[in-house]
């Protein structure tokens, strides 16, 4: 077992987090929210038919221009385990080359799980240097999870040996200035294990990340069977190991329908990072029966409800939900898409 797992659960490590915490930078009490497009990886990766790089890259490009900031572009995985995001390092070379228009910065988000996906992203970065009259950014995703088994299944090794991969990733990606994001999967439910994800143990590998440098934890509910009063012991174990809000995003998929539910409990705990999927695409290849994230235009709607503050253009992102699902020939399962397309053809 590696000493990441030996550690007795306590607080993390994390002098620096604090000094930002003493400094004042907790956004817990802003209305201004970050929400996270994961359509074109999470919300595509496992499509069975090929989709064209072309779509892939029109998709990116609309998107940019609906006000989302961060946009997780691809995934520099296994080819023979996740066929669709073979085209990732075309994705990335776009990107460099002809950033998206967009009238703010966007980042965009690239998974890799190990040294052979840091190696591939960094040698796609060094052999198109970014366009210069684009200030967009990089960012690099590792994905551990919380359970032994989805780990098996999802990254064929065990939870320690998962975390001793990241460590070199998280590092590399650092090294070469990039900010590195930290998934952690079936937070609160596995797909073999059940409801028996212990808070605690999440909290745990958070700790871990963060102290190898991720700059985010993002929690992942790929079950969907995540529940309001597990929504809220998961954040308070979080807390507990002294993590902070800012540095968590959350990422829900509403399988169960819990989605915006547990969205509310945690914007209630502090929390401002929110994942989401235009046209509420995804699942996960592991998650058997897993259905899309919560989309982006129910997630923007239930934010404005509240007066929360997203940048994001409904209508316009409505309008991209419309045209992917449309494209990839899938049922939009977006509420309010679907509501507001409607509203929309009857005036
Ligand atoms: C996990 C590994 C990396 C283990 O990779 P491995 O340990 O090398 O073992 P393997 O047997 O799976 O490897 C198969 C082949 O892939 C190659 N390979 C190995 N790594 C890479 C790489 N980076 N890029 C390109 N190729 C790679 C490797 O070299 C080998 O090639 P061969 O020798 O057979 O020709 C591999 O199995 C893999 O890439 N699996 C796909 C995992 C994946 O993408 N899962 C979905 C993303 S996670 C997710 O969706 C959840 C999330 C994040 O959205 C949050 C949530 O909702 O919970």
């Amino acid at each position: 077992m590696s000493r990441h797992l030996l550690r007795p659960i306590s607080k993390c490590n994390l002098s620096p987090l604090r000094a930002r915490q003493l400094r004042g930078l907790s956004t817990a009490k802003t209305n201004r929210v970050r929400l996270i497009e994961v359509g074109p990886r999470d919300g595509l990766q496992n499509e069975k038919t090929v989709i064209p790089l072309k779509t892939k890259i029109e998709l990116i490009e609309r998107l940019a221009q609906t006000g989302l900031r961060d946009i997780e572009a691809g995934s520099f995985v296994s080819p023979k385990w996740v066929p669709q995001m073979a085209a990732s390092s075309e994705i990335l070379t776009h990107i460099q080359n002809h950033p998206p228009q967009s009238d703010n910065p966007v980042s965009y988000a690239f998974l890799a799980p190990n040294t052979k996906g840091l190696e591939n992203a960094l040698s796609t970065l060094d052999a198109s240097p970014q366009n210069p009259d684009s200030n967009h950014k990089i960012e690099l995703a590792v994905f551990a999870a919380a359970t032994e088994s989805f780990t098996q299944k999802n990254l064929n090794c065990s939870i320690a040996e998962s975390l001793q991969k990241f460590e070199s990733v998280i590092k590399g990606g650092k090294a070469a200035g990039l900010r590195v994001r930290a998934y952690i999967s079936v937070v609160l439910g596995c797909p073999f294990e059940g409801y028996d994800v212990d808070p605690k143990k999440v909290a745990e590998i958070a700790c871990d990340l963060m102290e190898m440098g991720a700059d985010e934890i993002a929690l992942g509910d790929t079950t969907g069977m995540g529940t309001a009063p597990r929504t809220r012991d998961l954040l308070k174990s979080m807390q507990a190991a002294g993590i902070l809000n800012e540095d968590i995003a959350m990422h829900f998929h509403d399988t169960y329908g819990q989605a915006l539910v547990n969205t509310a409990i945690s914007l209630e705990h502090g929390i401002r990072n929110f994942d989401s999927s235009v046209g509420g695409l995804g699942g996960c290849p592991y998650s058997p029966g897993a259905t899309g994230n919560v989309s982006t235009e129910d997630m923007v709607y239930f934010m404005e409800s509240l007066g929360m503050d997203t940048g994001v253009d409904l209508d316009a992102v409505v309008a991209v939900g419309d045209w992917i699902t449309r494209e990839i020939g899938k049922a939009n399962s977006s509420s309010v898409g679907k509501a507001m397309l409607g509203r929309r053809k009857a005036e």
